[in-house]
């Protein structure tokens, strides 16, 4: 087993990747071995070794929690939440990020090497689960002492994995935070899923997955797939607040004009464009279509025999869940289903709909309701 610090500069944190022997078993059946999880960590774990707390990043977020990302300059993706003073503070708690599995920003996904053929894995990588990304950052917990989370907290897909780790670990979650999330995906969030994956693989230069020897990746495909993405986490009152039907400025037209043709004319046009094209540079394709299967996947009823009461059955966490109520992707209903089945499992849980104009995405901007929410409910567990 080796565990290796990242060659990355931090204003705090410790960036890490460990190889861990495994085998991992996954879902699907296969066994996944060595397993990379690629994480930071802030803050020091206590005598107790009670004060951990694990966050769960959402579809194409990473470790980088945070501390400014080593590429990008960028602060962390939840600096609002996690750091010095905020609800989650490393001067409290024992704070753990993990890249999930299937993902590529370190750990082992379809863009790393596969052992057995000193390749990269492309789609001969094993198809994975939310489960799985669960079980690989239990494996992570054990390498660094952590028996016990104080809480595990995810917006997202990052709520996903925070809903499966006490139904997997009942043992092992005290408290849970769930924001702008579900239990399951539905027809739509399937379908808007499937447009994405089909949009890369239906750029030549996928290739079936193998892409990686001349660094020629599906760019158009991925780009169309983000763009189609990142609408369903935005509002339409937002999108119009935004930009309306403002034309989009030129250095030839600095008011911006219509070009009757197919140019970026709109400015939500311009602005969609720069999304896709701006996610090109920070992920890999392959590891788009893996971690979208998972979620489409995810169904926690169906894993307990079609009640989702019981997949709460053994648990003895506090759980908080959080909506937004501009959210379509995951809307309120699905926190609510949640929130029933809690309560025919007889956990305590907490719940809120909180205003915010900016839709699914609201978790990740400036929301001082969200952080007072979860400041409190992880205090009055503490
Ligand atoms: C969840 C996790 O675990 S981490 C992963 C989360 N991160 C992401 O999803 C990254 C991409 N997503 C976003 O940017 C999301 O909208 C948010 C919510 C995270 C950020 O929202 P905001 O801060 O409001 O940023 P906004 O959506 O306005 O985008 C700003 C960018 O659009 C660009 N932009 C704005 N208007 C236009 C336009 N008319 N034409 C072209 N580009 C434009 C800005 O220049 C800026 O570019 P930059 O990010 O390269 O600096
Ligand atoms: N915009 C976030 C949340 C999506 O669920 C991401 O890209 O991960």
């Amino acid at each position: 087993m080796t565990d290796t610090h990242l060659p990355v500069d931090r204003r705090f944190g410790l960036d890490r990747r460990i190889t861990l022997p495994g085998p991992l078993r996954l879902d699907g059946g296969a066994l996944l071995s060595p397993v990379d999880i690629a994480y930071e960590t802030y803050g020091a774990l206590d005598a107790e070794r009670g004060n951990a707390i694990l966050i769960c990043h959402a579809l194409t977020g990473d470790q980088h929690v945070a501390s400014s990302h080593p590429r990008t300059g960028k602060p962390g993706w939840w600096a609002r939440m996690v750091g010095p003073g905020k609800p989650i503070d490393p001067a409290r708690h024992f704070i753990v990020c993990a890249n999930v599995l299937g993902s590529c920003m370190g750990s082992s996904g379809p863009a790393s090497i596969n052992a057995a053929t000193d390749q990269p894995w492309g789609m001969a990588f094993p198809v994975i689960t939310i489960r799985d990304m669960v079980r690989a950052q239990a494996m992570l917990l054990d390498h660094l002492g952590v028996e016990t989370l104080q809480a595990v907290v995810g917006g997202s897909m990052g709520g996903m994995q925070a809903l499966s780790w006490p139904a997997t670990f009942p043992a092992r979650v005290k408290a849970c935070v769930v924001i702008a999330s579900t239990a399951r995906h539905t027809a739509q969030n399937i379908a808007f899923h499937e447009v994405g994956r089909q949009a890369v693989m239906a750029d030549p230069k996928w290739r079936g997955g193998e892409y990686y020897a001349d660094q020629d990746p599906p760019a158009a495909g991925l780009a169309v797939a983000r763009m189609a993405a990142h609408i369903t986490y935005l509002s339409e009152a937002g999108l119009t607040e935004k930009f309306g039907r403002k034309l989009q400025a030129r250095p030839d037209q600095p008011n911006g004009a219509k070009t009757f043709g197919f140019d970026a004319d709109f400015q939500i046009e311009s602005y969609l464009r720069h999304q896709g094209i701006a996610f090109v540079d920070r992920f890999d394709a392959n590891s788009y279509l893996y971690i979208t299967r998972a979620m489409d996947y995810f169904d926690l009823a169906e894993e307990h025999h079609g009640r989702l009461a019981g997949a709460f059955k053994a648990s003895k966490a506090r759980f908080c869940l959080v909506s937004f109520d501009t959210d379509w992707l995951y809307p309120t209903s699905e926190s609510r289903a949640i929130v029933h089945a809690l309560n025919a499992a007889g956990a305590p849980v907490s719940f809120v709909e909180l205003a915010s104009p900016f839709g699914h995405d609201a978790f990740l901007l400036e929301a001082p309701e969200l952080n007072r929410v979860v400041d409190g409910f992880l205090r009055a567990g503490a």
